[in-house]
């Protein structure tokens, strides 16, 4: 018999139980019990649920309050001193770190404030863990026993479940120093770490676990040498203790192959793989392999939403048979499950046809089971020839598949991804026709979202107010906004997008060829969750998207307004994409329909136009090589396709924030303007990289995460120190990002400062 093994759960509920019972601990209206009961419950339900379905290793520990490898940094004691001074509980010092903390003094405790530890996306999905933070005085010990006490929660109900760990190299090097100990390197840390990893996996086998799922998810990225070198330190140190369980070494999101070397003759039981990414790496992986190790096959995705396709998948897993033998051989999810929504059933609102398409972690684990019991031999030909039938309607599918749009992509030449003229050309006609000052400034896009607005919203949404009683008030906000930019004297303006949900939702909604969920909540950090639209077939514009309220925009103000999109990139990345063509085409057939709306907004007057591109930096593949150039060659190459249709004189923007940028691959967008977040940059070189930018350039100089309100002089001071490497004439002043989460009253008094730091400089050159 062939094993089924599920890598891991989504652990927020199926409604989101998690949230609910998180957010009202914190603000205080339920107790610490009730946390742990609802994550208890969470807990069996999804153990139960795996079980039903007949899944022979199911996972534990894999459910968090707030972060796996938070968890970890916990149960290790990677506790910085600054969380450990006020005596909190033990949950509330994990909170403190995950988001910070502060509260003013009680007659029972003392007043807390600090701050929380650095966030960070989890590879390449949309998952942020908590980054360890390791310092020369931080001291290894166990910290109670998480892994060990949901262990036997399981085993109490029945359930023999894998405990799962992030493994000891890869939990170091996904950490960092302390700024008290910048110069300490974590992997120097191994030997001081690795004997809690033996006390931990000892307490494991001795509570009855005989396996356990160590992740090692490290191994997909370019490894330097001592990282990879650390791999047999680690491993033969923990195979010399004695009374460990198994250990099953697992990785996914990516390619190994070039981390092989490091991994091979490693003393575990196994290994598992992602094969959905990256299915041709079966051949390489099995030549390690030595003759008692077993293979997890990851042919279930655990990142995407649709349905598995049965028929691959069973052949793929028999091509690995074929290579090390049946009883070697375990058909696995291609990674935790976490970055799925929780269960299908939950979905009443989708079509039902695309619905019949969709597989969420509930569903996955029932394939997961189906595939290994094909395997097996054991009779799933009913279910198999569903699948075979739903594949095959998919591809067929009329309302999917669009040949007009893929004539469209096809055609895409150089004509439709090129400027009329090259930047400085347009430069000078742009100068002649908006006669901008020096040091222009403009912000972002949004502007706040206030209650009023997401009530009115509501309210037009469930039919309580009629749509001319909606737009109505959508111009009211967008005239306030204008007002208020033109009092305290910005010069390009914005409409404030009080129209948009979300700035992906808002475009996907008005696309052919997307459909959304109502209760496909995917887990972004702590008690955040994404609802991520779902490309489903070939993208089109029925109609135009923004030009209504633009239009209205610039009719009300002499000033230049922006029209506001979303690209190209950042509506495929925070989405679900399909499967079964290239993200490239997606891509594409996206920046065709921004094209038209471009190409609209320029028609009706609106001649500057900002195409927002965030999510660039975090769709750059994991690894350095040929998959990163072609893809920073598409994805620019989508952003010019929608944004080249345009007159030399029309202006276009981009603005990029959460990561480190590359200028270079800003570069090839070929952009008049881009704003980059930047205020919480203080490294001189990232400012010196950017001074070579060619095009002109707005770095932000505010942080939009939060309330704090600088002053003129911080932003007299902020720009002094940018203009000691940029040359004045093509530096923009704006915020970091949008504002759509501030207060108005921030808003207002920042935004004075910005306007009247950069006047002084003005002034300042004009003498
Ligand atoms: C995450 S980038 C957001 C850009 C958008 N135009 C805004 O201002 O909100
Ligand atoms: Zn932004």
């Amino acid at each position: 018999m062939v094993e089924s093994s599920v890598l891991g759960f989504p652990r927020i509920g199926a409604l989101r139980e998690l949230k609910k019972a998180t957010e009202a601990y914190w603000s205080g209206k339920v107790d610490k019990a009730h946390l742990f009961k609802v994550g208890q419950e969470i807990r069996e339900k999804n153990w139960k649920l795996q079980k039903a379905a007949g899944v022979d290793i199911i996972p534990s520990n894999d459910f968090s309050f707030y972060d796996q490898v938070l968890d970890l940094s916990l149960l290790f004691n990677v506790i910085p001193d600054r969380y450990t001074k006020y005596d909190l509980e033990s949950i509330d010092v994990l909170f403190a770190m995950g988001r910070g903390l502060q509260r003013p003094a009680t007659e029972t405790a003392k007043a807390v404030d600090v701050t929380a530890l650095e966030m960070v996306k989890w590879f390449d999905s949309n998952y942020h863990y908590v980054r360890p933070t390791f310092s020369h005085s931080t001291e290894f010990k166990l910290n109670g026993a998480k892994p060990v006490d949901e262990y036997l929660e399981a085993k109490a109900l029945g359930i023999e479940t894998r405990p799962v760990v992030v493994g000891p190299v890869s939990y170091l090097y996904l950490g960092k120093a302390d700024k008290d100990s910048l110069d300490l390197e974590p992997i120097t840390l191994l030997e001081k770490i690795l004997p809690v990893y033996v006390e931990l996996l000892q307490k494991l086998a001795a509570a009855g676990a005989t396996s356990v799922q160590i992740d090692e998810p490290v191994l997909v990225l370019d490894l330097p040498e001592n990282i990879k070198a650390a791999y047999k330190t680690a491993y033969e140190t923990l195979a010399a203790a004695s009374g460990l369980p198994k250990l099953v070494l697992t990785t996914y999101f990516g390619d190994v192959r070039p981390n092989l070397e490091a991994i091979k003759g490693l003393p575990v039981s196994g290994f598992h793989f992602d094969f959905v990414r990256v299915p041709e790496q079966l051949d390489a992986v099995v030549e390690i392999l030595t003759p008692e190790q077993t293979l997890s096959v990851g042919v279930i995705d655990g990142r995407n939403i649709w349905k598995a396709d049965f028929a691959k998948a069973i052949a793929f897993v028999e091509s690995a048979i074929s290579k090390v033998g049946k009883d070697r051989v375990v058909v696995a999810t291609s990674s935790s499950l976490l970055h799925t929504p929780v269960d299908l059933e939950n979905e009443k609102k989708l079509d039902a046809e695309i619905k019949s398409y969709f597989s969420f972690a509930t569903q996955k684990v029932a394939e997961v089971v189906t595939v290994a019991k094909a395997i097996s031999g054991e009779d799933v030909s009913a279910a198999l020839e569903a699948n075979a039938a739903s594949i095959k309607a998919r591809a067929e599918s009329t309302i999917l598949n669009n040949a007009d749009v893929q004539a469209k992509v096809a055609a895409i030449d150089e004509s439709l991804s090129t400027r009329k003229a090259p930047f400085p050309e347009r430069l000078t006609v742009q100068k002649a026709k908006f006669n901008l000052p020096l040091f222009p400034t403009t912000t972002i896009g949004s502007f706040p979202q206030t209650k009023d607005i997401r009530i009115n919203r509501n309210k037009f949404a469930k039919g309580e107010i009629t749509e001319a009683e909606y737009d109505k008030f959508i111009e009211s906000e967008i005239e306030k906004v204008v007002r208020f930019q033109e009092e305290i004297g910005l010069d390009v303006l914005v409409h404030g997008e009080p129209e948009r949900n979300d700035m992906v939702q808002y475009f996907g909604e008005q696309l052919k060829g997307y459909a959304f969920t109502t209760n496909g909540w995917v887990q972004s950090y702590g008690s955040r969750y994404v609802r991520p639209p779902i490309v489903v077939g070939d993208v089109s514009r029925p109609a135009a998207m923004t030009v209504k309220e633009s239009v209205y925009a610039q009719s009300i103000t002499k000033k230049p307004m922006k029209g506001m999109l979303t690209g190209p990139i950042t509506c495929l990345r925070w989405s679900f994409p399909r499967n079964d063509i290239p993200q490239k085409t997606q891509a594409l057939q996206l920046a065709l329909a921004l094209r038209e709306e471009v190409q609209d907004l320029e028609k009706a007057g609106v001649t500057v136009i900002q195409v927002d591109e965030p999510a660039l930096r975090e769709g750059l593949p994991l690894r350095a090589g040929k998959d990163r150039s072609e893809y920073l060659e598409w994805a620019a190459e989508s952003f010019r396709v929608a944004t080249s249709g345009v007159e030399n004189s029309t202006q276009i923007h981009s603005h990029f924030c959460y990561s480190d940028l590359d200028p270079n691959h800003i570069k090839a967008l070929d952009a008049d303007v881009v704003s980059i977040e930047f205020s919480k940059k203080d490294d001189p070189n990232y400012i010196q990289e950017f001074s070579e930018y060619p095009n002109h350039i707005g770095l932000g100089l505010f942080d939009i995460h939060s309330p704090r309100i600088p002053s003129k002089e911080e932003f007299i001071a902020r720009i002094g120190d940018i203009l000691k490497v940029y040359s004045a004439d093509k530096f923009w002043v704006n915020p970091d990002c949008g504002l759509k989460t501030r207060g108005w009253e921030e808003v207002r008094a920042s935004l004075t400062n910005m306007v009247d730091a950069a006047k002084f400089y003005r002034e300042k050159h004009s003498s």
